[in-house]
């Protein structure tokens, strides 16, 4: 992203939305990290903030239901940016129960007006007002199963269809659904600086509400407010993380003392996670591909109070060229992957991800697992885990691995709440955006065979 903001903002919620919108059609920036970037560079205050979130969001999430409806309103071609502004004001008005009808077609006129001219004023006027009296089209009129669910829920066909492949018609129905449902914050409590009970009570001292999960014992749901600007945040006793995303270090689950490789480690999350597991007493080596990524980490050990964690700027696939074989008691591969769990929060991958990519990634996978296996101590335990669904990339990847290389075993994934420890199958655990509210997520574990010494 560039140093300057590509969104001015003048207090205008809906030409801020239709600022972002663009630019991230114009793939010149990821709609999270741009929403993120403008609140915090412009300070917007709360009930703008939620608003601008919802709207920026939803029209994304929404996009092909919203051409869907528009489509028999639009004569001949509009501008792209008019599109977008028709999509961000008939999401208002279709979505936003609280927001009155009129009121979004009375700013979109004006956004036309200032954007553009007195025509296109009066065709966005028109084509919304058309809506307000006939209302939009029923999806329930498409008549093929896989068609309904890619308008209905704004997915493309590819996935749906891959999603009821993999999964059948039911499954892969809530999680459609589920991916355009805002996620819940949540946060997981470093527990070497205090307990869950000081945590929450920091929290709502300063007027957030914050809750126990019913998941992970560590975890809490975090509502109305930035958990970031806390100063639990700041003095390390909080770290912003979902929930499913707490799952690999608890599996991983390495003793104090340990020596720990976190393979693809940045931003950290993971790191610091193993290390709160580890109450900082051990050594864990952090590497990631890219080493302007290591910072991040760096800034949330420091953050948090770790001092166990050192960093390395290694492609894990070359792992065994600079680490010593069979050192590390434990290894995380966290890696890289097509992010089909995190679409309520990165809705641009809905529409930018293409399926000759998974197949990529997934070479890369192998490859990071491979190399993990040789600096991996006999005895040592391998988890693998990555933020998507997808049968064929998951399980097949496991399967892939596992039949190159007899040194290694699937073993059961331990340490996990039971609701989740009962979802496992073979080493492997699934879990779905409509099981708990969390991300999509994926997590497998592996024993090096052998007698250690
Ligand atoms: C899913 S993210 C990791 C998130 C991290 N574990 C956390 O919890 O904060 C995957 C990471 O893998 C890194 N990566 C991609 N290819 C890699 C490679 N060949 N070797 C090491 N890291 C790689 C990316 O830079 C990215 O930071």
């Amino acid at each position: 992203m560039s140093k300057k903001s590509v969104v001015i903002w003048d207090g205008n919620v809906r030409d801020a939305a239709l600022s972002i919108l663009l630019a991230v059609d114009k793939n010149q920036a990821y709609s999270n990290l741009l929403l993120n970037e403008t609140i915090k560079r412009h300070k917007i205050e709360a009930k703008d903030r939620a608003l601008l979130t919802e709207i920026t969001y939803g029209t994304l999430q929404y996009k092909m239901t919203l051409d869907y409806y528009l489509e028999p309103f639009i004569r001949g071609s509009v501008d792209h940016w008019v599109r977008w502004l028709l999509r961000l004001s008939l999401y208002q008005m279709h979505y936003l129960t609280r927001i009155p009808p009129h009121a979004a077609v009375n700013e979109a006129v004006e956004i036309a007006k200032r954007r553009g001219h007195q025509g296109i004023a009066s065709m966005v006027n028109g084509i919304l007002r058309s809506i307000l009296r006939q209302g939009v089209a029923s999806t329930d009129d498409i008549k093929d199963p896989i068609e309904r669910l890619t308008i209905e829920t704004s997915h493309p066909e590819w996935l749906v269809q891959r999603f009821v492949d993999n999964y059948g018609i039911k499954v892969a129905t809530e999680m459609l659904h589920e991916n355009n449902v805002p996620p819940v914050q949540t946060v997981r409590v470093n527990m070497t600086k205090g307990s869950v009970e000081q945590a929450i009570a920091s929290i709502e001292a300063e007027g957030l509400s914050a809750k126990r999960s019913d998941l992970m014992p560590e975890c809490l749901h975090v509502t109305n407010g930035q958990p970031a600007r806390t100063k639990a945040f700041q003095e390390g006793l909080i770290t912003i993380q979902d929930e499913s995303s707490m799952i690999p270090a608890n599996v991983l689950n390495p003793s104090p003392g340990m020596r720990v490789l976190d393979m693809c480690a940045a931003p950290g999350g993971k790191t610091t996670h193993i290390a709160e597991i580890m109450k900082n007493e051990g050594s864990i080596l952090a590497t990631d591909l890219h080493p302007h990524k290591l910072d991040l980490i760096d800034h949330n050990t420091d953050r948090l109070g770790i001092d166990i964690v050192e960093t390395a700027p290694i492609d894990g696939r070359k792992a065994p060229d600079f680490l010593q074989p069979g050192s590390f008691d434990a290894i995380l591969v966290d890696a890289p992957c097509s992010g089909l769990g995190v679409m309520r929060r990165k809705p641009d991958i809905k529409y930018t991800k293409r399926e000759e990519d998974l197949e990529n990634l997934q070479k890369i996978q192998l490859a990071l697992l491979d190399a993990a296996t040789k600096v991996l101590k006999i005895d040592g335990k391998l988890v693998y885990s990555t933020c998507t669904v997808d049968k064929k990339k998951n399980e097949g990847t496991v399967e892939a691995f596992l039949s190159t290389h007899p040194e290694m075993e699937a073993i059961q994934l331990e340490s996990l709440p039971t609701k989740l420890a009962e979802k496992q199958a073979n080493g492997m655990l699934q879990v779905f955006p409509q099981d708990f509210g969390s991300d999509g997520f994926f997590v497998a574990a592996f024993r090096k065979k052998g007698e250690s010494n």
